[in-house]
């Protein structure tokens, strides 16, 4: 008997995409040292003890060591007062072992994280969170791009390489992921529009996409029919719930399997996640090669 074989969508596979950034990383890296330049050296910076937290930077720790990149960690307690935090991130400026540095956010309330990231060299700022980075990335002039939404342009870009002209739509209006990944995809030609917990309609607005950029950290919000038949979709959230068998796992802001009429959808884990590590470490390559 013939069964038809209903539409499933494409799902990206971020893991096998970033392994084969960190190859170019790797062969990077290489390169930098056999002209005689220092290996490139990333920093981590994090304060307080935040298991999630704990998770991210062991993994950027280990993904260092795959391309061959020297990292080093400064871990501080959550009673770390700012001068404390600002002077190191001073000491680390200045050392020319250190190409990147990133510190890891959400910082402990009795700091200004804002300080904290204007205090980081804008060229060692392997975040793209400094203002100078930020300046650059609106004005189209280079600068450090922000890993997880260059992350999630490369994804698109894996199946869709021409995205002028296209509606794309970004739920999330942050400075870490919904603002900047808006700023890139209008580079790109796309007609954007950003929502947040204000927009009205937001389904209707869903609707209309040819590519949907969810980043809120609200599980499984974005349903079957926000979705448009071939619609890209990116998914950035990464929420932990405890799942049927009491273990966790790790669900993203759209419902997965509802969207199986989409082009391409990228999955909670193995999507955005890996994709950040990878242009962590290829930011850091960068940072290297123009310091
Ligand atoms: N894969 C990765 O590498 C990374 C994943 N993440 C994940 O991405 C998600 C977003 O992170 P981040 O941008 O830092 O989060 P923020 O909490 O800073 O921002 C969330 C955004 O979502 C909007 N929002 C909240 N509720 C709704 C709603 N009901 N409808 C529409 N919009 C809504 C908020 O709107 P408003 O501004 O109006 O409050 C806000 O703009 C999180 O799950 C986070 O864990 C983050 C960074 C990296
Ligand atoms: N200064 C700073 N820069 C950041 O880039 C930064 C930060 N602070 N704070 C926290 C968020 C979150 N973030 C993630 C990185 C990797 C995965 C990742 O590798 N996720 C895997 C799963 C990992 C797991 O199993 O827990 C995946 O989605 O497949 C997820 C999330 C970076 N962040």
């Amino acid at each position: 008997m013939l069964v038809e074989c209903p539409h499933m969508a494409e799902t990206i596979d971020g893991r096998a995409l970033a392994r084969s950034i960190d190859e170019q990383t790797k062969a990077e890296v290489e390169a930098l040292v056999a002209a005689g330049h220092n290996r490139p050296g990333l920093t981590v910076i994090l304060v307080g003890d935040d298991p999630a937290s704990d998770v991210y930077v062991r993994h950027k720790v280990k993904a260092c060591d795959r391309v061959g990149m020297r990292s080093t960690e400064h871990r501080l307690p959550a009673s770390t007062t700012q001068e404390e935090l600002l002077a190191l991130i001073d000491r680390v400026n200045a050392s020319e072992h250190v190409h990147g540095i990133l510190v890891q956010v959400p910082l402990p309330g009795h700091i200004d994280e804002r300080a904290v990231i204007d205090a980081i060299d804008p060229a060692k700022d392997v975040d793209g969170f400094h203002p100078v980075n930020v300046g650059r990335l609106s004005t189209g002039t280079g600068g450090i791009w922000p890993c997880t939404p260059h992350g999630c342009i490369k994804l698109l870009q894996s199946v869709e390489p021409d995205v002028e002209g296209l509606d794309a739509l970004v739920i999330g209006r942050s400075n870490i992921v919904g603002k900047p990944v808006a700023m890139m995809l209008t580079a790109l030609g796309c007609t954007v529009t950003i929502a947040h917990s204000k927009t009205r309609d937001l389904p209707g607005k869903a609707r209309q996409a040819d590519i949907i950029v969810a980043a809120t950290g609200i599980p499984e919000m974005v349903k079957g029919d926000w979705v448009k038949e071939g619609a890209i979709v990116i998914d950035v959230g990464i929420t932990r719930i405890e799942g049927k068998d009491g273990k966790d796992r790790l669900v993203g802001d759209v419902a997965f399997e509802e969207v199986q009429h989409a082009r391409a959808v990228t999955p909670v884990p193995g999507g955005v996640g890996p994709m950040t590590i990878a242009m962590l470490l290829a930011n850091t390559v960068q940072a290297a090669l123009s310091g």
